[in-house]
């Protein structure tokens, strides 16, 4: 799929924002408030809201219009969807459903089966996923004849990412694993929420709890991007704390918080590890992996390690990423800090991702200056428990409870976490 999707995900794609205009716009529009005014409202399903749709047409070339659909009442513990009665929302279930089995399989390990010897549990879902994307991809099929027929190409630049894989792939299996897997990668469901709306819950959770942070920001918004501006990219190459707040919020709270990988049949040697940890030469041995392991390793846990980051390793700093000497740090030991893995998996969706939060929040904060957290309206599920308080690190100081599936969320996702916004 790598070779397959890497021409698609080019910069050129990217310094086009138009989708991300008309999304910002509609679910800026959602907010309904008046100047002078606040309004509560649930981020992390609004953010899930906007992300699905921006997805949904640039991977399909199809606004799934969740944004439109009923949004939760504050206080009311109803998730709201907005699609779960019609055609989208069978499928949205479906594939959070198949997730939701995935990742208990994961958990299972090697014994899974045994669990579905009678039935296997994701056969139902699949159906109805297959149900709705076979005739996406018949269509982007259908089209690609009556194209070459008529000798007309479309370039690649005005293609979604199903024309693209239609271009490349005939066989209609194949193109529609592949459109699943890209779905799968960034994680778009509104009821599960994707990496890049993980992303910005967190930011604006930090900016409620940092309201020195929203000033800053937003002065940084206003000095380049004025009031009403749409921003370009190289307004965001230009704009280093806007990259350091979400570096710093992909840094405590990586939306993949965990990972692993598996060797075959043959065993392997891995490289010594770096030298943060050993002293002597002894420490720096190759380490050998035996056949048929599994490696597991917690970015979340690497990106708080005190070692690396210095003792302040749990606050929340931007700043870290402006200062030269702290950075300087990042640049010796790139492995210190991988939302995004590295290597040859790393993520493809990585300029995607920086690209569509950076516009969303510059929107946001070019409308509204203050953010507070609403916990009257939030479930005490989402609250983290008193005893936290006299726990070290950041337990003792967090205000909601971040929980992890595939990716990481607010916990009770469907009415987590509720923030007050304030027009400016
Ligand atoms: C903040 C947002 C995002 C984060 C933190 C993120 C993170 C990651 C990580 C850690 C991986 C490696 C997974 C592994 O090792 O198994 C990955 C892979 C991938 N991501 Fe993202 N991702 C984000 C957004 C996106 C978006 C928006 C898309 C697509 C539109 C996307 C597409 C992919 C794909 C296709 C892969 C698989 C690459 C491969 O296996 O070769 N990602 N992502």
């Amino acid at each position: 799929m790598r070779n397959i999707a890497r021409p698609f995900f080019t910069r050129d794609r990217f310094s086009d924002f138009d989708m991300f205009e008309r999304h910002c716009t509609h679910t800026l529009s959602r907010l309904n408030t008046a100047e002078g005014s606040e309004c509560v409202f649930e981020a992390q399903d609004l953010y899930s809201r906007f992300s699905i749709d921006t997805a949904s047409e640039f991977l399909f070339g199809k606004n799934l219009d969740t944004l439109s659909g009923s949004l939760p009442v504050p206080g009311e513990s109803s998730t709201a969807s907005a699609t779960n009665s019609d055609h989208w929302g069978s499928f949205t279930q479906a594939f959070d459903a198949a997730k939701e089995n995935i990742t208990l399989r994961g958990r299972l390990g090697a014994i899974w089966p045994l669990f579905e010897l009678f039935k296997d549990r994701n056969e139902q879902n699949c159906d109805v996923i297959r149900q709705w994307v076979d005739p996406l991809v018949q269509h982007a099929l259908d089209c690609k004849g009556k194209m070459a027929q008529a000798g007309v190409s479309t370039p690649i630049d005005e293609k979604n990412f199903l024309q693209h894989l239609a271009d490349s792939i005939d066989d209609p299996v194949l193109i529609r694993d592949q459109l699943i897997s890209m779905l799968l990668a960034s994680r778009d469901t509104p009821t599960w929420p994707s990496q890049t709306a993980c992303v910005l819950t967190f930011i604006t959770y930090f900016m409620s709890i940092h309201p020195e942070v929203a000033e800053k920001l937003r002065a940084e918004v206003l000095d380049h991007c004025g009031s009403t501006l749409p921003p370009t990219f190289e307004h965001f190459k230009q704009m280093k704390y806007m990259r350091a707040v979400i570096n710093e919020t992909l840094r405590l709270f990586p939306p993949l918080p965990l990972n692993l990988r598996e060797c075959r049949d043959e065993p392997c040697v891995l490289p010594p590890p770096d030298r943060t940890y050993s002293t002597s030469d002894e420490d720096r041995q190759p380490l050998y992996m035996p056949a048929n392991t599994t490696l597991l390793w917690v970015p979340l846990l690497i990106h708080r390690n005190p070692t690396l980051w210095g003792n302040d390793a749990d606050e929340f700093k931007p700043e870290r990423w402006i200062d030269s000497e702290s950075l300087s740090k990042f640049i010796a030991n790139p492995m210190m800090f991988t939302p995004f893995s590295a290597g040859p998996r790393i993520c493809v969706g990585q300029n995607y991702a920086y690209n569509e939060m950076s516009y969303f929040l510059v929107r946001l904060l070019q409308q509204y200056d203050r953010f507070t957290l609403a916990p009257e309206f939030q479930s005490p599920d989402s609250l983290p428990p008193p005893e936290w308080k006299q726990r070290k690190g950041r337990q003792a100081v967090e205000k909601i409870w971040p929980s992890a599936a595939l990716t990481l969320y607010v916990k009770y996702l469907p009415i987590a976490p509720w923030a007050l916004l304030e027009l400016s």
